[in-house]
C-alpha cells in the first residue's frame, strides 16, 4: 500500500496524468483523439503503438504507428520493451516504454488509444492514466461508421464488430472508466471530452508557462 503510494507520487513527479481512450473499433477515438491533438497543441502527445498490421492509406510510419513485423515485435516483448501487448483481430499491438517516455519527457498528457486487453494490463501497471471510453450510440451505427470508413475487409469487419459486442458489454462495469462517452453528435462528443479533461490540460498550460 505504502510502496503504491509512493511509486503514485514519483509518477505524479513524472509529468502530468496520461489518458488512456478505449472502446469498440469505429466508435471514434482516433477522429476525437486528432481534434484534441491539433485543438492543444503543446498539451497533448500521442503514445504512437507498435502493431503487426498493414498501414491504412494516409496513415505514416512513425505517426500513426510503428508498423512491425511479428517477429520484430515479439523480439521487443521478449526484451522487456513494452508496457502491454495485445492480439486484437488477429494482429499483434503493443505500447512500447519508449513511445510513453517520449510524451512524458516533453512534459505532454500523453494519449493511449488501446483495446480493452490494453486496459486490463495498464491498470497493472503504476502509469495512472484517467480512463476515458468512447462508444457508439448502438451497433447498428457502429457497423455503419466502420463499413462507410471503408478501410475493412468483410472479414477484418466482422471481427471487429464481434469484439466490439464484447466491449461494450465490458464497458458497463462500474469503476472500469473515469469518464463514458457516447459518440453520437460529434461536437457534444469532443465538449465531453474536453471537459473531461480540463483539469488535466490547465495543470500542464500552467507549469508549461512557469
Ligand atoms: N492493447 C493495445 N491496443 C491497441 C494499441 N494500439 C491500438 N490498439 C487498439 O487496437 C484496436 C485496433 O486498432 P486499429 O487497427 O488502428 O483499428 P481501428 O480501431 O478500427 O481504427 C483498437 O481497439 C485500438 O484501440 C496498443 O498499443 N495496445
Ligand atoms: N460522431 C460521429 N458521427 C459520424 N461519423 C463519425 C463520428 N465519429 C467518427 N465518425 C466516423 O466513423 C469512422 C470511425 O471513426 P474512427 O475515429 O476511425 O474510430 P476508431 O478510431 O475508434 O476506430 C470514421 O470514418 C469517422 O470519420
Amino acid at each position: 500500500m505504502y510502496l503504491r503510494f509512493i511509486s503514485r507520487v514519483f509518477s505524479a513527479m513524472a509529468g502530468p496524468r496520461p489518458v488512456v481512450m478505449s472502446g469498440p473499433s469505429g466508435a471514434g477515438k482516433s477522429t476525437l483523439l486528432k481534434k484534441l491533438l491539433k485543438e492543444f497543441d503543446g498539451v497533448f502527445g500521442f503514445s504512437v503503438s507498435h502493431t503487426t498490421r498493414s498501414p491504412r492509406p494516409g496513415e505514416e510510419n512513425g505517426k500513426d504507428y510503428h508498423y512491425v513485423t511479428r517477429e520484430v515485435m515479439q523480439a521487443a516483448i521478449a526484451k522487456g520493451e513494452f508496457i502491454e501487448n495485445a492480439e486484437f483481430s488477429g494482429n499483434m499491438y503493443g505500447t512500447s516504454k519508449a513511445a510513453v517516455q517520449a510524451v512524458q519527457a516533453k512534459n505532454l498528457i500523453c494519449i493511449l488509444d488501446i483495446d480493452m486487453q490494453g486496459v486490463n494490463n495498464i491498470k497493472r501497471t503504476d502509469l495512472n492514466p484517467i480512463y476515458v471510453s468512447i462508444q457508439p450510440p448502438s451497433m447498428e451505427t457502429l457497423e455503419k461508421r466502420l463499413r462507410d470508413r471503408k478501410t475493412e475487409s468483410e472479414e477484418s469487419l466482422q471481427k471487429r464488430l464481434r469484439a466490439a459486442k464484447v466491449d461494450m458489454e465490458i464497458s458497463k462495469e462500474p469503476g472500469l472508466f473515469d469518464v463514458l462517452i457516447v459518440n453520437d453528435d460529434l461536437d457534444l462528443a469532443y465538449g465531453k471530452l474536453k471537459d473531461a479533461l480540463l483539469e488535466e490540460i490547465q495543470k500542464v498550460r500552467d507549469t508549461n508557462k512557469s
